[in-house]
């Protein structure tokens, strides 16, 4: 039985006021009890938000990105390192946003993840194919190629903790969402390119989340699929009410 988890990644939304007062909604509502919550605020509100947290059973805390050195002069950066010493066991790794805006490629993401590895940072590494690329009937070989150059990497005693995020750009803040059948299909998929690279019991523990335009109305669909193991929420994470309501779709 893999676990069950909804990540809510807020992206560049909020104050720290703001941030604060979504973290406490989050936290002072009930929860369902057999899924994992994770919250990736912005770098700013980390150490306020693992404050918030702190006691809390079953929620985590995640960065949105982090650098690919350890430390040094690099403006700007941040080094796994510091995000582990606000309290975060995870980053998120490899999101469309940081692809496309910040022309992150599969070789960048390689190394962030080698990076946050070796601090101990635990990795979501989101993928996922462009319109034009399923357009043309790429999207497999595109969600193949940034698997194989990413996690398919590392062994599978470095790899364990990885969760991963399927995530059709084209359905990422757009209200367009993979119909259930199209995210149950790439995830099997995803699943079979993991086991090939690494063994069947490996690609039948690791969680895969669905994330682009989920929200209360669609989640319950989507996490009935036999291979969606839960969510990564951006717009509908900004409400703690829509956040839990997700959370509670399984
Ligand atoms: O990280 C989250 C995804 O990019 C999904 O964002 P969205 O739910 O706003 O479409």
């Amino acid at each position: 039985m893999r676990k069950k988890i909804v990540a809510g990644n807020w992206k560049m939304n909020t104050t720290l006021e703001e941030g604060r007062r979504l973290i406490e909604a989050i936290v002072d509502q009930e929860k369902p009890e057999d899924v994992t919550l994770i919250v990736a605020p912005p770098y700013t509100h980390l150490s306020m938000v693992n404050n918030v947290i702190d006691g809390q059973e079953g929620i985590l805390l995640s960065s949105q990105d982090c650098y690919l050195k350890e430390s040094g002069a690099y403006t700007g950066a941040v080094a796994p390192a510091m995000i582990r010493s606000t309290g975060a066991t995870y980053t998120i790794l490899g999101h469309s946003e940081r692809r496309s805006y910040f022309q992150e490629d599969n070789a960048t993401v390689f190394q962030k993840m080698r990076a946050a590895f070796s601090e101990g940072l635990k990795v979501i590494l989101c993928i996922g194919e462009k319109l034009d690329q399923r357009e043309v009937g790429d999207h497999f070989k595109v969600v193949q190629n940034q698997l194989e150059e990413t996690i398919c990497k590392f062994s599978a005693k470095e790899g364990k903790d990885v969760i991963l995020a399927y995530e059709p750009v084209w359905a990422i803040g757009t209200g367009k969402t993979a119909t259930a059948d199209q995210a149950n299909e790439m995830h099997g998929f995803i699943r079979e390119v993991i086991a090939q690279n690494f063994d069947n019991q490996f690609a039948e523990q690791i969680p895969v989340l669905y994330g682009g335009s989920c929200k209360p109305g669609n989640a319950k669909e989507l996490f009935s699929q036999s291979n969606v193991d839960g969510g990564l929420i951006g717009g509908a994470s900004l409400k703690a009410e829509d956040f839990l309501a997700i959370a509670g779709s399984f």
